[in-house]
């Protein structure tokens, strides 16, 4: 599959992912003012392929010229929660100085480097999987999309399955639709049945029934933003599933390339959670479902207490929270 962001003839090309599962299709962003348009509407998604995203809407205004600092500023407050955002708008705006060549350059190895990382920290989670449940084949539940589509390439909680797959060693994925815009429904679904993995998508709320009927062997899910003390952020709804998770005795296990680690948030309390439009809730496949004037609650992530969690794996293995920030 081509890279879900990449630079191509001067624009930024994305696979639209807004339009799946019904169309593959890919959008040229020519522009700061389009490729913030496009992570707002989650055309581009999913926190390592904002990363490159970010790096790379900092290359389109380098090369367009005017205040790029701002230009950068504005790209990296598009969305507020995926740390990846703005760590791929520092990373490319730290070569402003030399030249739009060289910003696009450190944009180009953002994008190599997410590819590398995705299959090291996938393939050491595969380990942490095996090693957390004795069954096999494994039968194993998703949350949101943290597949290829998430990240420039391969995946991160979906990278998993794709190693432990080529392995025999997926029975089943259980996914979780994601509501309220279904990135499991429509994308990592999309996902399994290109890489021929069974799948059966289910509602977000038959998760812990799931769980307790012994369906499940292991959760697995990407980040958004991972604290210093090794709470997570992720997809609203992760928390529940974590707890769901603990009750049950399932591991937990989050997978994210290290530019999804913020060392300078002590706890997750500190991350700023996105809150959507009300119209996610209140209407539904165009159509209203919710009466008039209805007030809605709409954070489109929560937090995860590291005591929750499994393992938090990285390219580098498991990560442990350092000692100050375990016990500040
Ligand atoms: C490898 S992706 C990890 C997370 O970014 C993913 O699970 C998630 O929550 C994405 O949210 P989204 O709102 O679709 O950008």
């Amino acid at each position: 599959m081509r890279r879900t962001v990449d630079w191509a003839e001067g624009a930024v090309e994305i696979i639209d992912q807004v339009a799946l599962p019904g169309e593959y299709r890919t959008l040229r962003l020519r522009t700061v003012d389009e490729l913030v348009d496009a992570v707002r509407r989650l055309a581009v998604r999913g926190a390592p392929a904002l990363g490159g995203a970010g790096a790379l809407g900092v290359a389109l205004a380098a090369f367009a010229g005017g205040d790029v600092r701002a230009e950068a500023k504005r790209v990296a407050e598009a969305r507020p929660t995926a740390v990846n955002l703005s760590w791929g708008v520092a990373r490319a705006l730290a070569k402003l100085d030399d030249g739009p060549e060289a910003v696009l350059a450190e944009a180009l190895a953002v994008l190599d480097e997410d590819e590398r990382l995705n299959r090291a920290a996938s393939a050491h989670a595969a380990e942490v999987v095996l090693g957390a449940s004795q069954r096999r084949p494994l039968r194993l539940l998703s949350h949101c999309n943290a597949g290829h589509l998430a990240t420039v390439a391969w995946g991160t909680a979906l990278g998993v399955v794709w190693h432990l797959h080529e392995r025999g060693l997926v029975e089943s994925v259980l996914v979780d639709e994601t509501r309220p815009l279904l990135q499991g429904a429509r994308l990592t679904a999309w996902e399994l049945a290109q890489a021929g993995v069974p799948y059966r998508i289910q509602p977000d709320g038959a998760a812990a029934a799931a769980m307790a009927r012994g369906l499940v062997d292991c959760v697995l899910v990407g980040a958004d933003r991972i604290t210093a003390n090794g709470d997570v952020a992720n997809k609203i709804g992760t928390y529940g599933l974590a707890i769901a998770a603990a009750h049950h005795g399932v591991p937990f296990v989050v997978v994210a390339p290290s530019s999804t680690v913020d060392e300078s948030l002590p706890t997750g309390a500190d991350i700023v959670i996105e809150e959507r439009a009300a119209g996610e809730l209140t209407d539904f496949g165009g159509l209203r479902v919710a009466p008039e004037g209805a007030a809605v609650f709409n954070p489109a992530f929560d937090v995860t207490p590291a005591a929750l969690i499994t393992a938090v794996v990285t390219e580098h293995g498991v990560r442990t929270p350092s000692a100050e920030a375990a016990h500040p």
